[in-house]
């Protein structure tokens, strides 16, 4: 809008009212006038070096035909000369002519004229000073300063002395480099160090003659590239200096060739229009060239990651798997004859050896059917004498039937080498998570980002909580701390408590807590209504900065195309981690259920990511809206077939054998995994590493949220009010204390139903609003004022 306002405005018409306006054809001969006008400064200058004092006798005769000054732009030439040369600025004066020389350049082509005025402002500024500082030279050679030079000089050291004007020169020196050139400390050690490698590395390659001095420049200006798209300290100031001539020269004539093209008697608006695109998109280049990428790990850019030393090998001390072909061969026999017991031939046996379980595959003769061999589960455990045998008819994608048998000697994943496969070092994932090994033996890593988030669940002791623990080392071993933050809830008060080491680096929690880590399930539905907040703002941003997800916001944030003063900021992704569930719902139930299923829902695009454990996967704990968002499940083993079914939508998890075996499904597959152990010890040894570095001051901080009791204005109706209202009412008087766990203890209330009376209870101003984690205050101050109040 803004854009074709001022295209129309400035009509042809009016664009001829203001004689500084000059249209095409006008830019184009003054141009070219300034151009040759400056070569000949330029000419005249060089040659006044030469013939100065041959031609200072014949300016005073400047009227007189017959004298013929040497200088070869004869008496113009001296003349100019000598009045720039001698009487100004010396030698700096070819400054003067450089400049008018661009100036026409810049007329001529119709570049941007905002870069001309800098290139006089900073060109008048050195010529004065290179005037000033050839002045200690003017006694031996007039030329080197000028009048001006030599004066200003001199009036320099009669009051600053000669010490005085070298440290001021030095300091309008370093003044120039600093804010023109954009040198920095920091990059000319970059540069020197560049310099030097690049030096070793020529040597190194040893290039021949050839390598003379213009290949050399191609090479080194790649290297910046790439230099700058990591974000590394920014160009030499040399070439920063010509990059941005050479990128100003590029920008700016493109608008005027496409508009000239396009309507070329209305240049100049097409022109104003051209400029005001330009400066957008520029200044995030800009900005990304002088300072380079945003690092969102500048903060702590010393961060070590945890190193694998820190994790035990198991595999060191004859751990690993290990091939018992005795029992190998047993277990075939066994699975052969006992289908043959039921007239089940087969044609073809193979075993793949994992972890914990044996897969034996077979493909069985023509015409049998797969539901006969499935329903000789439990027969074939029988005739094994094995827990945990899963049948899985077919394998999906593979024709083939499979028969899990437990191995006797399991063998343990560790996550040490979970941590240090490929699979998991090179994921070019957004939250690679190393959850442990499949049944052929193959680390198995998963982006949290896709899923985008998981339950889990599994009866205790199964390994839940090595399984989370295996999530968040995964996590602490691929993320920095400005990437990724953690919530943790941890009602059991001791699974997650080593994380607290690590509160000022990967953990975040509401201000004015004092804990990061969340013990109390009232506290969860602050936290997660705060999630909540968090969530709606960061959509916000992406609405404004018109990106779809945190990776391209992000992304674009790197690039700093957007601007921190709007409210951007870098944005780490969230990842909240609740150890007991079932816990949570029994005392908080639909307070947690909404805020978790809006997230759920709606957190994927915002990088907001729930992991979510329990004990007890009943539909009342995992209901159906929670279920419908989580289609990434973890199944560790569960005590009947219901549970499976709950949790997985079918049978397998109560037949897997416990200590870390578990099931996966991402949608319909299910993946057989040995979960990577990591122990309480190899934890804290994690913990303490990254807690001992330096940290942020806080934690990372969510959005405040006042919670809903506080609300002003609850209007609640008296015929609505509690059958406990009034011995409720009583309770808080009598102990002058608002709080709804003294009701819950008092009265042998539900956290709901108590934080249901206090509300009543404000809305009858018997309590004040609600304060944080301080008790609301009673306003009422004895019996007889509540009967009062209430018989009112
Ligand atoms: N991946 C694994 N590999 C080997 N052993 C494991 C693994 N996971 C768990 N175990 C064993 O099982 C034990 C119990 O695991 P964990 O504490 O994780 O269970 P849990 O499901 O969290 O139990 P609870 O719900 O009671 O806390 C561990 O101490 C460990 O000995």
């Amino acid at each position: 809008m803004a854009k074709k306002k001022a295209t129309k405005n400035k009509s042809p018409k009016k664009a001829r009212n203001f004689s500084f306006k000059l249209n095409r054809q006008q830019k184009v001969v003054l141009g070219s006038f300034l151009m040759l006008f400056g070569l000949a400064l330029l000419v005249a200058f060089i040659s006044f070096l030469f013939n100065w004092q041959a031609d200072q006798s014949t300016l005073s005769e400047f009227s007189n035909r017959n004298v013929e000054p040497r200088n070869w732009l004869s008496k113009f030439g001296a003349s100019v000369s000598h009045f720039f040369i001698y009487q100004g600025f010396g030698v700096a004066s070819f400054a003067f002519a450089f400049l008018t020389t661009l100036t026409g350049i810049y007329l001529f082509f119709g570049f941007k004229k905002a870069a001309l005025q800098k290139f006089w402002f900073w060109g008048i500024l050195v010529m004065i000073w290179m005037a000033v500082f050839f002045g200690f030279f003017s006694a031996s050679n007039p030329l080197l300063g000028g009048t001006v030079g030599y004066e200003v000089n001199d009036y320099l050291q009669d009051y600053i002395g000669f010490t005085g004007t070298i440290f001021l020169l030095a300091f309008l020196l370093i003044v120039y480099l600093v804010v023109r050139l954009k040198i920095t400390p920091e990059k000319v050690a970059v540069l020197f160090r560049r310099t030097r490698s690049e030096i070793s590395e020529d040597f190194n390659t040893a290039h021949s003659s050839q390598n003379n001095y213009e290949p050399e420049v191609e090479p080194s200006e790649e290297k910046v590239a790439p230099l700058q798209e990591k974000s590394k300290p920014a160009p030499t100031p040399e070439r920063e200096g010509t990059r941005k001539e050479v990128s100003e020269e590029k920008t700016a004539p493109a608008p005027l060739v496409i508009k000239s093209q396009d309507n070329p008697d209305d240049v100049e608006m097409e022109v104003s229009t051209a400029v005001e695109e330009e400066e957008e998109d520029g200044l995030s280049q800009k900005l990304v060239k002088d300072f380079g990428e945003f690092d969102p790990t500048l903060e702590l850019k010393n961060y070590k990651f945890p190193t694998l030393e820190l994790l035990k090998d198991y595999n060191a001390n004859g751990g690993g798997i290990t091939i018992d072909q005795e029992e190998l061969e047993e277990n075939k026999n066994r699975i052969v004859d006992t289908l043959k017991n039921y007239k089940i031939e087969i044609a073809q046996i193979k075993a793949t050896v994992g972890p914990t379980v044996t897969l034996y595959e077979i493909i069985p003769e023509a015409g049998i059917r797969i539901s006969k061999i499935k329903s000789l589960e439990d027969d074939i455990a029988l005739s094994l004498a094995a827990l945990g045998i899963r049948i899985i008819a077919p394998i999906p994608g593979k024709g083939t039937i499979g028969i899990e048998v437990p191995n006797k000697n399991s063998s343990i994943v560790s996550m040490r080498s979970v941590i240090a496969s490929p699979r998991f070092q090179n994921a070019e994932m957004e939250l690679p998570l190393a959850l442990g090994k499949t049944i052929s033996n193959e680390t198995f890593v998963v982006d949290l980002a896709k899923m985008p988030h998981l339950l889990m669940a599994g009866a205790t002791g199964q390994g839940k909580s090595v399984g989370l623990n295996a999530i968040l080392t995964s996590l602490l071993y691929s993320k920095h701390p400005a990437e990724v933050k953690f919530i943790l809830v941890d009602p059991k008060k001791v699974e997650l408590t080593l994380f607290n080491k690590i509160e000022r680096h990967y953990l975040a929690k509401l201000p004015d807590t004092e804990e990061a880590i969340i013990t109390d399930n009232n506290k969860v539905i602050n936290t997660l209504n705060s999630l909540c907040i968090e969530m709606d703002e960061r959509y916000e941003l992406l609405k404004n900065a018109m990106v779809r997800n945190i990776k391209e916001y992000n992304v674009k944030f790197k690039a700093r195309k957007l601007n921190p003063e709007h409210g951007h900021k870098f944005l780490p992704y969230i990842v909240l981690v609740v150890d007991e569930f079932a816990d949570l719902i029994m005392t908080a139930g639909k307070e947690v259920e909404a805020p978790i299923a809006r997230l759920a829902q709606l957190a994927r695009a915002i990088g907001i990511h729930l992991i979510i454990a329990t004990q007890r996967p009943s539909v009342n704990v995992i209901t159906g809206i929670i279920k419908a968002n989580f289609p990434a499940r973890v199944a560790f083993r569960v005590t009947s077939k219901i549970d499976s079914r709950t949790i997985l939508d079918s049978q397998g998890a109560d037949q897997l054998i416990g200590k870390g075996d578990m099931l996966f499904t991402q949608g319909n597959t299910l993946i057989r995994l040995q979960c990577a152990f990591v122990d309480t010890p190899e934890v804290d040894r994690i913990t303490e590493y990254i807690g001992s570095q330096k940290a942020y001051p806080d934690a990372h901080l969510l959005p405040e949220y006042s919670g809903e009791e506080s609300g002003t204005g609850i209007d609640i109706d008296v015929s609505e009010r509690d059958k406990l209202f009034r011995e409720a009412a009583e309770v808080i008087v009598i102990a002058q204390q608002g709080s709804a766990s003294l009701l819950q203890r008092k009265l042998k209330l539900g956290y709901n139903r108590a934080g249901r009376i206090i509300d009543q209870l404000e809305a009858a101003g018997i309590v004040g609003p609600f304060e944080g984690s301080k008790a609301r205050q009673v306003l009422v101050q004895d019996m007889a004022e509540l009967d009062q109040l209430l018989s009112e």
